[in-house]
C-alpha cells in the first residue's frame, strides 16, 4: 500500500481535497545534487547503474515532496535496445550516428529481449522502490512510437523532424515496419517496468505535434492506441502528446487513465474536447517558472480552478527547464499542497 496515493486515486477520477502534482523532467535537470553527478559519470552510466538512477529519482522528492517520483531514465533506451547506437553528446544532446534510412538499416533493427536489454531498469526500479519506502508511487514510462522514430531517422534532435517525415511520406511500408518494431519492444519494456514494480506509465509523444492532424491517425495514434491497449490492465497509462491538442478526443477514448495537455491548449477546452469524464494532467508553461515565486502561485490556483481539483494532476505542459531557480520550482509544488477550494 502506497502511503500517499493521491496521485493514483486522481487517476482513477475519484474526489480529492487537493489535486496531487509532479513535474515532468522533475528527475536530472535542474537540481545541485543532480548536478554533482552529472561531473562524474556520462549520461548512460547514470541512467544504467541502479544506484545513480535511483538516487536521481529521488532527488527532487527529497526537497519539494512532490506527490510521485518518475524513473530517471531516458526514451532512447529503447533504440539502444533495438541495436541502433545512441550516444548523448555534452551540449548537444542525442546522436544516432547510423540513423534508419533504408530497407537494409530496417532489417538489422531487432525487437530485443528486455531482461538481457534492459535488465538494469528493472533494477533500478527494484532499488528506488526501496529508497521511496512505499511513500509515494513510482511512474515508468517510454516514449511513443512516432517520437522514438523521429530520433532514429533524423540521427539527432531537429526543431522540425524534416528527416523523419520525408521517410514516413516517402517510404511508409518501412516507416510503419519500423514504429511496429518500436510499438512490440516498448509494450514488453512497459510490462517489464509493471512487474518490477512502477504504479503507472507515461508515454510521451513529444514529437507529435510535428505532424498534421491526419498524419498523426496515421504514424502517431494507432501505435499508442495499441500501446494502452496492452498495458490499460495491468497499470494505469498517461498519454502525452506536445503540440497535440488536435487528437485529445481520440486520447480520452484510448482506455487510458490520463491524458497530459500542453499549455498552448486552455483548461476549459482540454476539459470541452475530452468530454469532461477523462482525468487532465498539466498544462503549466514551463517557462513560466520563471515568473516571481508569487506569481507563479496565484497562476497555479487560477489554473487549478480552470480544471477543477478532481480528476486532475497538476504538472507542467512539457519538461522542466534547466535554469529553473530552486525557489521557483518549490513555489509551483507548494501551492498545490496548500490549494483549498
Ligand atoms: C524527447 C525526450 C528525450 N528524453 C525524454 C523525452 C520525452 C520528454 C520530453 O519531451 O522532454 C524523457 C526523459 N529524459 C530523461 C527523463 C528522466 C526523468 C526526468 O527527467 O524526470 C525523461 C522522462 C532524462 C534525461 N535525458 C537527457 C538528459 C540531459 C543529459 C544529461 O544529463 O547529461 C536527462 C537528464 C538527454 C536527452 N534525452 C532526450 C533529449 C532531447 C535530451 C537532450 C536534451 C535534454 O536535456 O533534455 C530525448
Amino acid at each position: 500500500m502506497i502511503k500517499n496515493d493521491l496521485f493514483l486515486r486522481a487517476l482513477k477520477g475519484e474526489t480529492v481535497d487537493r489535486p496531487p502534482v509532479w513535474m515532468m523532467r522533475q528527475a536530472g535537470r535542474y537540481l545541485p545534487e543532480f548536478m554533482e553527478l552529472r561531473k562524474k559519470y556520462d549520461f548512460f552510466t547514470r541512467c544504467q547503474t541502479p544506484e545513480l538512477a535511483s538516487e536521481i529519482t529521488v532527488q527532487p522528492i527529497r526537497r519539494y515532496g512532490m506527490d510521485a517520483a518518475i524513473l530517471f531514465s531516458d526514451i532512447l533506451v529503447i533504440p539502444q535496445a533495438m541495436d541502433i547506437e545512441v550516444e548523448m553528446k555534452p551540449n548537444f544532446g542525442p546522436y544516432l550516428p547510423n540513423p534508419i534510412r533504408t530497407k537494409e538499416d530496417l532489417d538489422k533493427v531487432i525487437v530485443p529481449n528486455i531482461e538481457d536489454t534492459l535488465g538494469y531498469v528493472m533494477e533500478a526500479i527494484t532499488m528506488t522502490k526501496e529508497k521511496l519506502n512505499d511513500d509515494i508511487p513510482l511512474i515508468g514510462f517510454a516514449g511513443s512510437p512516432w517520437t522514438i522514430l523521429c530520433y532514429c531517422v533524423e540521427g539527432q534532435g531537429s526543431k522540425s523532424f524534416d528527416k523523419a517525415r520525408g521517410f514516413c511520406f516517402t517510404q511508409p511500408e518501412l516507416a510503419h515496419q519500423l514504429l511496429q518494431k518500436i510499438t512490440d519492444t516498448t509494450i514488453a519494456y512497459l510490462k517489464a517496468k509493471v512487474k518490477a514494480g512502477v504504479n503507472a506509465v507515461q508515454v510521451f509523444d513529444s514529437w507529435g505535434g510535428m505532424l498534421s492532424p491526419t498524419d498523426y491517425q496515421e504514424f502517431s495514434w494507432p501505435y499508442i492506441q495499441q500501446i494502452v491497449d496492452a498495458l490499460k490492465e495491468e497499470s494505469p497509462v498517461i498519454v502525452f502528446g506536445k503540440g497535440c491538442w488536435f487528437a485529445l478526443k481520440e486520447m480520452a477514448a484510448s482506455g487510458a487513465s490520463a491524458v497530459g495537455v500542453d499549455w498552448t491548449c486552455s483548461p476549459q477546452n482540454a476539459r470541452y474536447l475530452t468530454g469532461g469524464k477523462i482525468t487532465l494532467q498539466g498544462n503549466f508553461d514551463p517557462a513560466r517558472l520563471l515568473s516571481p515565486p508569487d506569481k507563479i502561485r496565484n497562476m497555479v490556483h487560477q489554473m487549478i480552478r480552470e480544471f477543477g481539483k478532481d480528476k486532475y494532476v497538476v504538472n507542467l505542459g512539457h519538461g522542466i527547464l534547466p535554469n529553473i531557480p530552486l525557489e521557483n520550482a518549490k513555489a509551483f509544488v507548494d501551492a498545490v499542497k496548500e490549494y483549498q477550494e
